[in-house]
């Protein structure tokens, strides 16, 4: 595994707040991008299995990068309940929204930024903040 599963993100990320985002913004900076991924416990792991996802991680489908982590849960009702309070907790507060998948004992989440279809600092924020649920979530596997 890459990092614990609970609460691989540093505290500074998780307590700042998203800026003001248009089609102008800035992505972010290829200086900054391994420091702040390095923030979220991202460290390669060539040994984990390609379906272990433990900690935010790039991803890039055609046309668009993305950051995503699955969690996984005891059942469909935890995990619902963290996507839930990812959407309330986090997107709602920041006006900045991912995409949720929620599966029975699943939940994926991708965090990119619409207005410049890439990675915002605001993207990294989120993603930090969603592992500060998941540390304290109901249900969730290690
Ligand atoms: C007007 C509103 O603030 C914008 O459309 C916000 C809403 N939530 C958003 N969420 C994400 N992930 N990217 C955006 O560019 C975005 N834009």
């Amino acid at each position: 595994m890459a990092s614990s599963s609970s609460s691989p993100s540093s505290p500074g990320l998780a307590s700042s707040s998203c800026k003001a985002c248009n089609a102008s913004s800035e992505p972010v900076a290829s200086t900054s991008y391994a420091s702040l991924l390095a923030q979220l416990g991202n460290t390669p792991d060539l040994s984990a299995e390609p379906w272990q996802i433990g900690s935010f991680e790039p991803f890039s489908p055609p046309g668009v990068d993305v950051l995503r982590r699955a969690f996984r849960f005891r059942n469909f009702k935890t995990a619902q309940a963290f996507a839930q309070r990812v959407g309330n907790e986090v997107a709602e507060v920041e006006k900045h929204h991912p995409a949720l998948i929620t599966e029975w004992g699943k939940v994926t989440v991708l965090w990119w930024t619409h207005a410049i279809n890439g990675l915002h600092e605001n993207d990294f924020i989120c993603a930090a903040k969603t592992d500060e649920i998941a540390s304290s979530a109901q249900g969730l596997k290690k």
